[in-house]
């Protein structure tokens, strides 16, 4: 049971699809591993590949894949809140990573409710920016530009893609959509976390408005195909298409079945960019089968299946 003296700290992580969330979760988990952690895993879309990706150095996952959080929260976010603050062993910090499209502005006032905030204790609010792509994603998505508006570290993370004249471009368009917050770059979302025990230059909370809804009309499409694809022609047909449709297409991931390979794959991607990845081999429980999640806007579910169909080795398989 928690006291008033002692409340968990939660750690808010939030970012545009992509951005570097998990990989900074990692960090996180790994710098705290002395301490007691829970996480909450939040993905845009029903399917959860995150939670797999989470390095296994927590001590309890809740995965909430019904929705945005920040549309959820009245009941399952707030429920789980509730089972931690009886839980019989309380952590130390309650990390969240929220959705790729969730507005930090709604999700962080929860917390400046009173009831939450006897046993809870909003230590961070962080967005992770994807150097190489966040421009575009401001004029395309509104949440892009909120997320960078309610944080209070925005951490530019993908700085090995980007060169440093454009490093300052970015920033000073990040300090006029957000001028309280601290500002510091990175790769692989590793940045020096002592800057997470600064104290807030504002009260952000304060200055959130959180009645905006979504108003993107983003889409998350899950696909699951039978049969293995051929590794070469699954990276040649995305790779052409994301660069045809980067403006469409936001994110890719999921597991694939390959042809004439064992295991299990990851396939993901950010921008243009796509990677496949042998990620293990195939949970016996589990049924050996592609299952590939996209998002993105003004994207057909017709069309996207029809793509990956072209990537089998022999078109037979095809319904198309
Ligand atoms: N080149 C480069 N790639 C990175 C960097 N940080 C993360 N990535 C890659 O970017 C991709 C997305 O990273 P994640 O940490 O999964 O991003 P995310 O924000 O959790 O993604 P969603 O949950 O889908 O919104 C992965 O392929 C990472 O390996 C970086 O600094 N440079």
């Amino acid at each position: 049971m928690i006291m008033d003296r002692d409340r968990i700290k939660i750690f808010l992580i939030t970012g545009f699809l992509g951005s570097g969330k998990t990989t900074f979760l990692n960090v996180l988990l790994d710098h705290y591993k002395a301490e007691k952690n829970f996480v909450i895993e939040n993905e845009y879309g029903k399917e959860s590949i995150d939670a797999v990706l989470v390095k296994k150095n927590y001590n309890q996952l809740f995965e909430m894949n019904n929705g945005c959080l920040c549309c959820v929260l009245d009941d399952e976010l707030l429920s789980v809140l509730e089972e931690l603050i009886s839980h019989p062993e309380a952590p130390d910090n309650l990390f969240i990573e929220a959705s790729g499209v969730a507005d930090t502005g709604i999700l962080a006032s929860v917390f400046k409710r009173d009831d939450i905030q006897k046993f809870f204790e909003l230590k961070k609010i962080i967005t992770i920016v994807d150097a190489e792509n966040i421009e575009d994603r401001f004029n395309e998505v509104v949440e892009a530009e909120r997320q960078v508006s309610a944080a209070e570290l925005l951490i530019i993370n993908k700085m090995d893609l980007i060169n440093l004249r454009y490093a300052d471009i970015l920033t000073n368009r990040l300090k006029t959509i957000n001028p309280f917050a601290t500002i510091v770059t990175a790769t692989q979302a590793s940045i020096e976390l002592g800057i997470l025990n600064d104290p807030p230059s504002r009260n952000f909370t304060d200055h959130i408005n959180s009645d905006l809804p979504h108003t993107s009309h983003l889409k998350s499409i899950l696909m699951t195909f039978d049969y293995p694809f051929d590794m070469q022609k699954l990276y040649s047909i995305l790779t052409v298409s994301l660069f045809l449709h980067y403006h469409q297409i936001y994110r890719i991931k999921g597991f694939v079945n390959l042809d004439k390979e064992d295991g299990k794959f990851l396939i993901q991607s950010t921008g243009k960019k796509l990677s496949i990845t042998k990620e293990g081999e195939w949970p016996e429980d589990e049924p050996v089968q592609s299952k590939i999640v996209v998002i993105g806007k003004n994207i057909e579910r017709i069309s996207l299946e029809r793509m990956f169909n072209k990537a089998y080795p022999n078109k037979s398989y095809s319904t198309y």
